[in-house]
């Protein structure tokens, strides 16, 4: 991946929520944690266009997010706080195969990419299953499945294990791990970005560290203060 943060802030009704900042992103596997509120899911929001910057600009792989809002969001995929929330239809594959819609895609074909891709996330038992009768950890599974399917390069995961049991932490913190796709996650859960190529830690509106994991964690508990 290649994201660039230009002299980029955001201000929501005049109160800074992120300072400006000017960095670049081009390793595979990038975290960012921080304390409620000091701007991460800001900051991610930034990268498929969801925020728009107050000043500055971003651009994902060369393009725009202002300018080229549509290309950057078929570029940058965003699996939701709440993933219950991003999923619209009431069954599983027809969640996932209405992503596939108005692609010019046959019918077959997007039974075909449907059935991949929930066998990839290792849920192809859930097909025909109601969406909101899914266990946490199976409608985190299908929402990740319900973007990857629409071929993203890059995945922004906003805390994905957020309310889930520890064997389920454990089976999506190795999902993510085996995407096949650029992950930035965003998480509480430190054991999730330990083993990151590049961590972020921002606090009160600022990057105040940038860098390997054992170095962000060690900063970290020093901003939280325990
Ligand atoms: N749409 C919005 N309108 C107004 N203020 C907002 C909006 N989105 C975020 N903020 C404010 O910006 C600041 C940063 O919020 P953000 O959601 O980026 O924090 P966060 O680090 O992701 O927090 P958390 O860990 O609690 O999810 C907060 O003060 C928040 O209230």
């Amino acid at each position: 991946m290649n994201i660039r943060f230009t002299d980029c802030s955001v201000s929501f009704n005049e109160r800074v929520a992120l300072y400006p900042l000017t960095l670049s992103l081009d390793e595979r596997r990038i975290g960012i944690i921080g304390l409620n509120g000091s701007g991460k899911t800001t900051f991610a929001r930034l990268i498929n266009g969801l925020v728009k910057p107050t000043t500055g600009r971003v651009t994902v792989n060369g393009l725009d997010t202002i300018e080229n809002d549509r290309e950057v969001l078929a570029q940058a995929g965003f699996i939701f706080q709440n993933p219950q929330h991003q999923l619209i239809m009431p069954i599983v594959s027809d969640d996932i195969a209405f992503g596939l819609k108005n692609r010019g895609l046959s019918a077959h074909e997007i039974s075909l990419r449907t059935e991949a891709v929930l066998a990839r996330f290792g849920v192809s038992h859930l097909a025909r299953r109601r969406v909101h009768e899914l266990s946490g950890g199976e409608t985190q599974l299908v929402a990740m499945a319900s973007v990857v399917v629409t071929g993203p390069k890059i995945l922004i995961l906003d805390e994905p294990t957020n309310q889930l049991d520890l064997r389920n932490r454990r089976m999506v913190a190795e999902t993510i791990d085996a995407l096949d796709e650029d992950t930035i996650v965003i998480t509480h859960d430190l054991r999730l970005v330990e083993g990151v190529a590049r961590l972020l830690l921002f606090h009160e509106g600022r990057l105040v560290a940038d860098g390997p994991p054992d170095e962000t964690i060690r900063h970290y508990h020093g901003v939280a203060g325990c």
